[in-house]
């Protein structure tokens, strides 16, 4: 295994400090958008809580200063109290408001993030699903979508990081202008002492990203490793092929390379953290040093230089907590962009066909010179094709491994579109139609087809509406040959078919392949696909599955793509693929009979 990480260029290299920190402003809007298209109401809340925070700051500290007065001044101590009690008063209900909008600010943003995640989640999916298939072939297109899942997942964090940032910045601003008011000197100073911490924690961030982006390809292997090695689908395979050693020593080499990149971090980490704290700890020895000399050599007052102390303290811890949750936000705003990218290149990829439709009954589908090349590839996997469907004809496409027989199928079904000529279906070009009513009119079964971890009936109702009663899932499972089966199993057609599952239960390969089967019968399309749809069935099986194809084709144009030489012969018509052109058209009979691929092949699958 030579795979080695490769994801694009990090768009941080080239970002200089002062551009990462002028990010903040435009993701704090973006956050604020996207939790205001979540819950109107909690945002306003959030932004009124805010509002009270910074408020009540100064209050309090304005109130702490006129109560020091008295305080500290001369006369009996009933007098002092006396006479400090109004600000006193003001100073706890400031800090009775500040507690109370800081709890209603949890509140509000506990009744974004759920929702807001979920939003995130929900649009990721649902883009990686409603692109156009032929994305999923383009490099890089995974690992892009790894990188986005870690937007999503900074969403749990992104709202909570943003409201305590704004409510620091707030309280900071206040806290710092009733400072200024006190001395002019002071401010300037306890800025000097936390922006070193401010510059580490935006430094730190932008190695932690750096490590990340270096690590999305091995993340992104890694996952499947785990799902290749775990996943009980495969584990008869692992298991017997002796392969769980090889692939546990794979799983921990990847996670090896991935703990590599981040130890190789950590001195630069160590350097920033110590150098930072060095410098903000010397501006803080000399923002108090200056506030005792101040206070010592007579030029401020002790009334004043107590609510100095005061002051400072709340400024510093309002200061830390902008450095810190800034930090975090900036860090968000790199995921963020990463999951924005992503949601951008899906949207480019989404089809964008024309608004034509398709409609049942499909009579014919024609395809002119059709012509499609895999992204990366330079050979036409389907070079040129023209062929006539009719509807109540069977066509049988034959062909040996990768001559295109699947991609045919697909470029028919307009899961891709084909690069060059035209596939028109009841003479409407489907590059053109609304994707979703072509595929309103196809059944297929593909090759490699899906065994879903559902009840029985649902492997055959997948995404139809479906009756109240289970008649028409019983003609589809009889047609099949399946009620036995179904039957046997413990609750019938409400078994859950997913043996990892308690309760579930497991079908043979054969039994699966039979279901997916009568999954595509059952929607009774106007185009039925089966590709090598008998591989895994018994003869009683395959016999069965080609009878009824044949019987209900009438109504229907059906595309049979098989390696069984002999049951081509239901087909109205065959032809013979071979480096994605048509070689050779004909019926069973006339290609029998030439001596061509078609009477080559079948003679081979007779003489074994
Ligand atoms: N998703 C894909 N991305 C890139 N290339 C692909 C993809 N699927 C198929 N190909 C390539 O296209 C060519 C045709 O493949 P296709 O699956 O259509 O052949 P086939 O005739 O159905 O083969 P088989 O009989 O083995 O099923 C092959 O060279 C294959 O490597």
């Amino acid at each position: 295994m030579t795979y080695s990480g490769h994801y694009s260029v990090n768009p941080l290299g080239q970002v200089g400090f002062g551009a990462l920190c002028s990010r903040l402003p435009s993701v704090l809007r973006r956050i604020t958008a996207m939790a205001w298209r979540t819950d109107r109401g909690a945002v306003l809340l959030l932004l009124t809580c805010q509002l009270v925070t910074g408020v009540s700051a100064a209050v309090l500290l304005a109130a702490t200063a006129r109560a020091m007065g008295p305080l500290l001044g001369g006369g009996t101590v009933a007098d002092r109290l006396h006479e400090a009690l109004p600000a006193l008063a003001v100073v706890a209900v400031a800090s009775a408001l500040t507690r109370a909008s800081v709890a209603v600010a949890e509140y509000a943003e506990r009744r974004i993030t759920p929702r807001l995640t979920t939003a995130t989640d929900s649009a990721l999916v649902e883009s990686v699903c409603r692109v156009e298939a032929a994305a999923y072939a383009t490099d890089g297109f995974s690992d892009r979508q790894e990188a986005a899942e870690m937007g999503v997942t900074r969403t749990h964090v992104m709202v909570m990081d943003a409201q305590r940032f704004m409510a620091a910045l707030i309280k900071m601003i206040t806290a710092g202008g009733v400072l200024s008011v006190l001395n002019p000197l002071m401010l300037p100073l306890l800025l000097l002492a936390v922006a070193p911490a401010g510059a580490g924690a935006v430094l730190t961030a932008r190695v932690d990203y750096e490590i990340h982006y270096a690590n999305v390809a091995d993340r992104n292997v890694r996952g499947m490793t785990r799902w290749w090695a775990t996943t009980p689908k495969y584990g008869d395979e692992v298991r017997a092929n002796g392969m769980t050693d090889y692939i546990l020593y794979w799983y921990r080499a990847l996670s090896e390379r991935v703990d590599q990149r981040s130890l190789a971090a950590a001195p630069r980490t160590l350097r920033i953290a110590l150098l930072s704290s060095l410098a903000g700890g010397a501006f803080l020895a000399a923002t108090w040093g200056m506030l005792a000399w101040l206070a010592v050599t007579g030029r401020i007052e002790p009334a004043i230089a107590a609510t100095a102390v005061v002051a400072v303290q709340t400024t510093l811890a309002a200061l830390s907590q902008v450095v810190v949750n800034g930090a975090a936000v900036f860090h968000t705003s790199l995921y963020l962009s990463d999951m924005q990218a992503f949601f951008d290149d899906a949207a480019r990829r989404a089809p964008k066909r024309g608004p034509e439709a398709v409609r049942a009954p499909v009579e014919e589908i024609r395809l002119e010179e059709a012509t499609y090349t895999y992204p990366g590839k330079d050979r036409p996997a389907v070079d040129g094709v023209s062929l006539t469907l009719r509807r109540g004809e069977i066509l049988a496409v034959v062909g040996v491994n990768g001559s295109g027989k699947s991609t045919l199928t697909r470029l028919i079904t307009g899961i891709y579109l084909a690069d060059k000529g035209r596939i028109t279906w009841n003479g409407t070009d489907i590059a053109h139609a609304d994707p979703a009513t072509v595929w309103n009119c196809t059944g297929l079964v593909p090759q490699i087809f899906a065994q879903w971890p559902l009840r029985a009936r649902e492997n055959v109702t997948l995404g139809q509406p479906r009756s109240t009663d289970d008649r028409e899932v019983w003609e589809a499972v009889d047609a099949v040959g399946m009620r036995e089966a179904i039957d046997d199993l413990p609750a019938g057609l409400d078994t859950l078919l997913a043996r990892e599952i308690f309760g579930g239960a497991e079908l043979s390969g054969g039994q699966w392949q039979r279901l997916a089967c009568s999954r595509a019968l059952y929607r009774r399309p106007p185009l039925l696909i089966l590709d090598e749809p008998t591989s895994q069935m018994d003869p009683r099986g395959e016999h069965g599955i080609f009878e009824k194809i044949k019987a209900i084709s009438g109504d229907r144009i059906t595309i049979v793509v098989t390696h069984r030489l002999e049951n081509t012969r239901i087909a109205d018509h065959i032809v013979v693929m071979e480096r994605g052109r048509i070689t050779e058209r004909g019926t069973y009979d006339d290609l029998t009979h030439a001596d061509g691929t078609f009477a080559d092949l079948l003679r081979l699958s007779q003489d074994r």
